[in-house]
């Protein structure tokens, strides 16, 4: 028989990626990035169409249809395979990335009506502004008891569904009834392929309140919110719900001649980027922390029980793979923090110093930062520059760096930014533990651990536990991939299941990260401040940060709003 391959196609933040998979091995044959053209909407519609409020983010569903179109195609021309070795398809996306459609599955921006209407696009995961809403959801889910609250850690994150569809039922409702249904981009992409909507279990667990025994919760607490938001899970959230590995439907004729592949092939449900990574690292039993590590970082690991975990995004059984709960956890920005820093914080001389030396600003400071020992830099910063995910589940919480001086040099303050992003995640695992979901080793990936070999070892020092990288430069396509060889199956030269998938497919890296015992006993102490800043601004005790935000909202373009 001939070779046998699959596509996964990893929507990111800024780009999709589609990267054609050997089944045999995993190995990745070719690869093709398309940017988005319109990138991340954070000021202004398309077109120099209305302007957007602070915490917006938002996306152009076109852009994800252009990947499928422009580098699926790519990476069959690249490898010279014939379309008709490649038996299946399957994508992951960011989430919770959302979008309200009509009834033909035709985005509410597409509408010449609703184009210039903020909340009729993408709102991007990291689309911030339904915090009040979120708010809410939580005073009232606690109130009434309702379960789901415990699913997600005790609080329900402005990031997820129902935050981001009550904050469009109260800005434009007018949109909200023109909706047929609120979808995530991942079932949306998905649906353009097969012709036909299923929503998957991943994102409806995670993000949407979904539970695999009990479904969404009640009519009750959805009319607790507004009476007329009552019926929303019948509606506007209705669907079918299938689990990660099964098909969502087979590739359209017309999608097909579009792709550059043969009709009839799976078409796998949709995915989330971060989960789908986990097999992709080979990881498919519990104990094993998996860290998706760029922009931001998702935190994930499966357990045979489900257990409360004070901050976690969600549980959510066989949401990772099946036959186990898989948690999720994560900080809202990790890469985004260094890359906030590149651009505003780092002095003259070094982007001259790097300029001259002709290597990447990121490679000089990681440079410089390694000479420091823990401590020596007398700084500590909070992580907080696009609030906290995990364990705190508040967006308005915002970042600070404590100790600066008039010595204070550029490559200390990133060395304390990598710093902090390590305790983030260690107060994170702290949280695991303690709740009983045990948590022996990390496995990496995405791509920071591909960049910084300083913040790996911080890492691993700080959290005082191995780290292991997976071998696959775009885990979440090959995991996406992985995901399409189950959903086509066996008989079609894929795989009968994902365990199977991954023993063939899946691996780290020989090189890991090991925690010195000296650097550890240092950063232990130091991580009894980090906790005491974090308690102090996080838990209410200090809340200037807030405070600080509201007087900016109500001085927004130097007037001061009642
Ligand atoms: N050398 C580096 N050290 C630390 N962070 C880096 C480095 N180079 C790039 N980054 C950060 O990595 C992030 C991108 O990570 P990546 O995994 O490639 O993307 P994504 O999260 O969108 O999938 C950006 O936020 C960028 O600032
Ligand atoms: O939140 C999730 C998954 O639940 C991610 O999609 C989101 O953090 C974006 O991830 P990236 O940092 O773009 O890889």
């Amino acid at each position: 028989m001939s070779k046998r391959y699959t596509i996964g196609i990893d929507y990111g933040t800024e780009s999709g990626r589609a990267v054609l998979i050997d089944l045999a091995d995993g190995a990745e044959v070719a690869e093709h990035v398309t940017p988005y053209a319109h990138g991340v909407m954070a000021k202004q519609l398309p077109k120099g169409g209305v302007m957007l409020e602070p915490e917006w983010a938002l996306q152009h569903p076109r852009d994800y249809i252009d990947v499928l179109e422009q580098s699926v195609p790519k990476v069959l021309a690249e490898a010279g395979v014939h379309p008709s070795d490649v038996i299946g398809i399957g994508i992951d996306f960011t989430a919770c990335t959302m979008l309200p459609i009509d009834e033909d599955g035709e985005p509410l921006c597409f509408h010449t009506a609703f184009a210039n209407r903020p909340h009729a696009w993408v709102k991007l995961w990291k689309h911030h502004a339904a915090q009040d809403e979120a708010n809410e959801i939580n005073r009232i889910g606690a109130e009434r008891g309702e379960a789901f609250l415990q699913r997600y850690g005790g609080k329900y994150s402005s990031e997820w569904m129902i935050a981001k569809v009550w904050q469009i039922f109260n800005e434009d409702r007018q949109l909200f009834d023109e909706a047929d249904a609120f979808l995530e981009g991942t079932d949306w992409v998905t649906s353009q392929m097969t012709g036909t909507i299923v929503r998957n279990s991943c994102t409806a667990g995670y993000k949407a309140m979904w539970h695999k025994q009990d479904g969404y919760p009640e009519d009750v607490f959805f009319e607790a919110l507004h009476p007329d938001l009552k019926r929303l899970t019948a509606t506007k959230l209705r669907g079918d719900i299938r689990a990660p590995g099964e098909a969502a439907g087979n590739l359209t004729k017309e999608m097909a001649e579009r792709m550059g592949l043969l009709p009839g092939i799976a078409v796998a449900v949709g995915n989330v980027d971060a989960h789908v990574s986990v097999p992709a690292t080979g990881v498919v039993t519990p104990g094993k922390l998996v860290m998706a590590m760029g922009t931001s970082i998702c935190h994930l690991v499966l357990a045979e029980e489900e257990k409360e975990v004070e901050g976690m995004c969600g549980v959510v059984e066989d949401g990772i793979v099946p036959g186990y709960f898989g948690y999720e956890a994560g900080q809202s920005a990790v890469g985004d923090i260094f890359a906030w820093f590149m651009e505003h914080g780092v002095t003259s001389d070094l982007v001259e110093e790097a300029k001259q030396k002709n290597i990447p600003l990121h490679a000089l400071l990681e440079e410089k930062a390694a000479a420091y020992q823990p401590g020596e830099t007398g700084l500590l910063a909070l992580d907080w520059w696009n609030g906290n995910r995990s364990t705190l589940v508040d967006t308005n919480l915002s970042g600070i760096i404590l100790g600066m001086t008039l010595q204070t040099k550029s490559e200390e303050i990133y060395r304390t930014l990598l710093e902090a992003t390590a305790f983030g995640t260690k107060k994170i695992i702290e949280a695991f533990t303690k709740a009983g979901v045990e948590i022996n080793e990390l496995v990496a990936c995405g791509g920071l651990p591909q960049k910084n070999n300083l913040l790996m070892q911080i890492f691993a020092d700080i959290t005082n536990l191995e780290i292991k990288v997976a071998a696959s430069k775009q885990t979440p396509a090959l995991g996406a991939a992985m995901y399409a060889s189950v959903a086509a199956g066996e008989a079609a030269g894929g795989y009968a299941t994902i365990f199977a998938a991954a023993e063939k497919m899946a691996r780290v890296q020989e090189r890991s990260y090991k925690p010195n015992a000296e650097r550890a006993q240092v950063y232990k102490e130091i991580y009894k401040e980090y906790s005491k800043l974090h308690d102090y601004f996080g838990k209410g005790e200090n809340d200037v940060m807030k405070t600080l935000r509201s007087v900016r909202d109500k001085t927004k373009g130097g007037v001061v709003h009642a």
